[in-house]
C-alpha cells in the first residue's frame, strides 16, 4: 500500500515521495501499474484529500480517476484532511488541516466501482459504527488504537463483529502476548527483531492508568538489557498495580454520535471526469 499521504519534510520534502505524489497522479498510476504487475495481492493507495492549495474536490477526483484508470488500483484509503507542505510539523499535519469527511462520502457517490476506506480523527468503536451506518466501506483507526489499545481494540471484536466478549484481563493478554512474542524472537534469532520491536504494540497498554509512568521508565531501562519478552515483563510489569492488571475490560468510551450527522448535506457537487484533460494533460 504505497502512501501518498505522508507530509514529513524527510519524505514529501524530497519531491517524489509521500503526499507530494498527489501532485503527480500520472506517475502514481504508472508506478501502481508496475507494482501490481509484480505482486499477487490487490494493491491500494493511501492519500490525503489534497495538498496545500491543490485541495478542491475536483482535484482529488482527478487524482483518484487517473490512478484508477492507469493501474489496477481499486482501493483507496482516504485520510480526510489535506496536508500542508510548508511550515508545520508532521504531527501538526495530523491535527491542523480540518477534516472533511464529506469529500470521502462524495467519493463513494462518484466512484461506485471503487472501494474506499475512511481514515482520520476517528477515535472510538461508536464512531466507526457511525461511519459505517452512513455508508463507509471500511474505516481505519490510527492513533486511537495505538495510543489506547485496551479501550479501542478491546471492544472491536464484540462491537463490530458481534463476537462474545473474551473476558480477558490485561494480565492474561500480556501472558498470551509473552508466549507469542518470544516465539517470534525465537523464530528469527540474531537479535532481530529486538525485544523493543516486539513490545512496541503493548507500550501504551496501560495508558492513563496508575503505574504507567513508572512502567515506561522501567521499559526504557529493560530494552537495554533484556533479550526475551519474558525477562522484559519481569522487569517492568511490577510497576502496574494488581487492580489494573486483573480488572476486566470496561465499557467502551462513548463516541461522538453526531460526527457524521450532516455529512450527506455537505457533499460537494458530483464529479464529472474530464477524461481527455485528466488523462493526457500531464
Ligand atoms: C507515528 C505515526 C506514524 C505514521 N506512519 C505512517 C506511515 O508510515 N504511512 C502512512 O500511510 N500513514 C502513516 N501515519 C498516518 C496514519 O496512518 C493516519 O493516516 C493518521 O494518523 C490519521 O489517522 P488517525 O486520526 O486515526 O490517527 C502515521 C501516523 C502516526 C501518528
Amino acid at each position: 500500500m504505497p502512501s501518498c499521504g505522508c507530509p514529513s519534510p524527510k519524505v514529501a520534502g524530497h519531491g517524489c515521495f509521500g503526499v507530494s505524489l498527489m501532485l503527480d497522479p500520472k506517475f502514481v498510476g504508472e508506478a501502481m501499474s508496475v507494482i501490481a504487475a509484480n505482486t499477487n495481492v490487490p494493491v491500494s493507495v493511501k492519500c490525503r484529500i489534497g495538498v496545500d492549495d491543490h485541495d478542491s474536490y475536483n482535484q482529488l477526483c482527478d487524482f483518484i480517476y487517473k490512478v484508477s484508470s492507469l493501474s489496477p488500483t481499486r482501493h483507496f484509503i482516504i485520510h480526510s484532511r489535506k496536508a500542508l507542505l510548508n511550515g508545520i510539523s508532521p504531527a501538526e499535519n495530523r491535527t491542523i488541516p480540518p477534516l472533511k469527511y464529506e469529500y470521502y462520502y462524495a467519493l463513494l457517490r462518484d466512484f461506485p466501482d471503487l472501494t474506499f476506506t475512511l481514515n482520520g480523527g476517528i477515535n472510538t468503536v461508536d464512531e466507526v459504527n457511525a461511519a459505517l451506518r452512513k455508508g463507509a466501506h471500511h474505516v481505519m483507526v490510527g492513533r486511537a488504537a495505538y495510543q489506547n489499545p485496551w479501550y479501542t481494540l478491546g471492544h472491536v471484536d464484540t462491537a463490530i463483529y458481534g463476537a462474545p466478549s473474551s473476558g480477558l484481563t490485561r494480565r492474561q493478554v500480556v501472558e498470551k502476548y509473552q508466549i507469542y512474542g518470544d516465539a517470534i524472537l525465537g523464530t528469527y534469532g540474531n537479535n532481530r527483531p529486538h525485544v523493543r520491536d516486539v513490545m512496541k504494540p503493548l507500550l501504551h497498554f496501560f495508558h492513563s492508568e496508575p503505574g504507567n509512568g513508572l512502567f515506561k521508565r522501567k521499559a526504557d531501562a529493560a530494552f537495554q538489557t533484556c533479550k526475551t519478552v519474558k525477562s522484559f515483563l519481569e522487569e517492568t510489569i511490577v510497576a502496574i498495580p494488581d487492580s489494573v492488571l486483573d480488572s476486566p475490560i470496561e465499557e467502551a468510551p462513548r463516541g461522538r454520535e453526531d460526527l457524521f450527522a450532516d455529512v450527506h448535506d455537505l457533499l460537494p457537487p458530483p464529479y464529472k471526469a474530464r477524461e481527455q484533460e485528466v488523462l493526457y494533460a500531464y
